[in-house]
């Protein structure tokens, strides 16, 4: 069973995600990308890690804009795979954008 981070875990880890938010109880990062199709490739690319981790963002997708929050559902809030997968989204969009 995964355990909640403490405040000052979130702190230390919102130090290097320098894109990300504490939002209600979850990381949150809005991407804008160059339009629907860079998007969507974003969103698939975090879709096949998630599916691979058993761990998934919540994701909210507007035309260019995706916001991803991650939070552990089943325990409330917010563990060490929501700042893996936070990482691992910073390492797709920076990939995509680049291509
Ligand atoms: C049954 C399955 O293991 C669970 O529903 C998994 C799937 N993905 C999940 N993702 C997230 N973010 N939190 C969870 O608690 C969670 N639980």
């Amino acid at each position: 069973m995964a355990e909640l981070l403490t405040p000052q875990d979130i702190g230390k880890a919102l130090g290097d995600l320098t894109d990300w938010t504490l939002d209600d109880g979850a990381l949150k990062r809005v991407v804008e990308l160059a339009d629907f199709t860079q998007a969507m490739l974003v969103v698939n690319r975090v879709a096949e890690i998630a599916e691979n981790d058993n761990h998934h963002p919540d994701i909210d997708i507007r035309w260019n804009k995706v916001t991803f929050r991650c939070s552990t559902h089943s325990e409330g809030g917010i563990t060490a795979s929501d700042v893996s997968l936070a990482r691992e989204i910073d390492g797709v969009v920076e990939a995509v954008r680049q291509a």
